[in-house]
């Protein structure tokens, strides 16, 4: 068996700063974690990449053809409908050994992940080549820190759990530049409880537009309340417990190191103390 993260979320959520956080943790815990660029239109990235999809096709290539001439958005599309077209240039440059364990470095177009169709027949590929998949969704913290914001980010993340039907973890990303009145505020969300949310956004004043949809808003968040079926894992990427304890919790998602005696921790217990562990070291 093999293992991927398939590492998702809005540009500039943190998705390629998390990849290579994730390797260098494994590294340097003796733990073989490579990382795959998926992003044609990548600039800059922290880690060496295992495989690159800008060898086969980069964003601006389908901006210039002239029978192309996508802009920036269509050409993403159209680059990861490129590679799936070209699977075994993957799945060749993959190679195959037993327990890979590798992160996805996904684009950050989150249509790609809400409805579009490319990312899941990727999906179904990796899955035939072996593959535990499971999706992690980033979001950048700082877009979560009001009701409205919190409520918006959380039905993002069910679009995408809907739609890659993938075992899936959620993640606040960059703790670190939170305030911290702004964790205070937060926490308060992290429990489902549509009471704390809701009344946040009435705090914040009821516009036409929420008066006019109040009734829409509050059905949202007794659907996030009663069925608990979206939470967030705030993760402080200099804290090494913290990351520790994510692995660990995604690791167990997707079974990796069943068959392996490594140390487990159930993330359950940890719950009530998700802050607990984020100052930087
Ligand atoms: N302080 C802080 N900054 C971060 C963290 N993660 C990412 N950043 C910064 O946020 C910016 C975007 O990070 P990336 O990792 O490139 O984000 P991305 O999701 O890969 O972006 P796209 O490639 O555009 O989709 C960079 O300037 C990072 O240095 C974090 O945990 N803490």
């Amino acid at each position: 068996m093999r293992f991927a993260q398939l590492v998702v979320g809005p540009a500039g959520s943190g998705k390629s700063t998390y990849c290579s956080a994730v390797a260098q943790y494994g590294a340097d815990m003796n733990r073989n974690i490579e990382v795959i660029n998926l992003d044609p239109a990548a600039e800059h990235f922290d880690y060496t990449p295992l495989v690159d999809i800008r060898e086969l096709i980069q964003v601006q290539d389908t901006m210039e053809d002239e029978e192309l001439h996508f802009g920036p958005n269509g050409g993403l599309v159209f680059c990861i409908e490129y590679l799936l077209e070209n699977a075994d240039w993957l799945r060749t440059r993959l190679g195959e050994h037993e327990d890979d364990y590798i992160l996805f470095d996904c684009p950050g177009q989150i249509e790609l992940y809400t409805h579009l169709t490319a990312i899941k027949r990727l999906i179904t590929l990796l899955q035939d080549w072996n593959f535990n998949v499971c999706s992690v969704f980033l979001m950048d913290v700082q877009f979560m820190t009001d009701g409205s914001k919190f409520l918006s980010g959380t039905m993002a993340a069910l679009s995408i759990m809907v739609n890659l039907e993938l075992p899936h973890v959620n993640i606040l990303s960059k703790m670190d530049l939170l305030s911290k009145t702004a964790r205070r505020r937060l926490e308060r969300f992290l429990e489902p409880d549509s009471h704390a949310i809701l009344g946040d956004i009435e705090l914040n004043g009821l516009s036409a537009f929420n008066l006019k949809y109040k009734s829409l808003t509050e059905s949202f968040g007794k659907l996030i309340e009663d069925y608990s079926l979206v939470r967030f894992i705030p993760l402080n990427l200099k804290n090494h417990e913290n990351m520790g304890d994510l692995l660990i919790t995604i690791d167990n998602v997707i079974q990796y190191g069943e068959d392996q005696d490594i140390k487990t921790k159930d993330f359950e217990e940890q719950e009530p103390d998700v802050f607990e562990n984020l100052t930087n070291e």
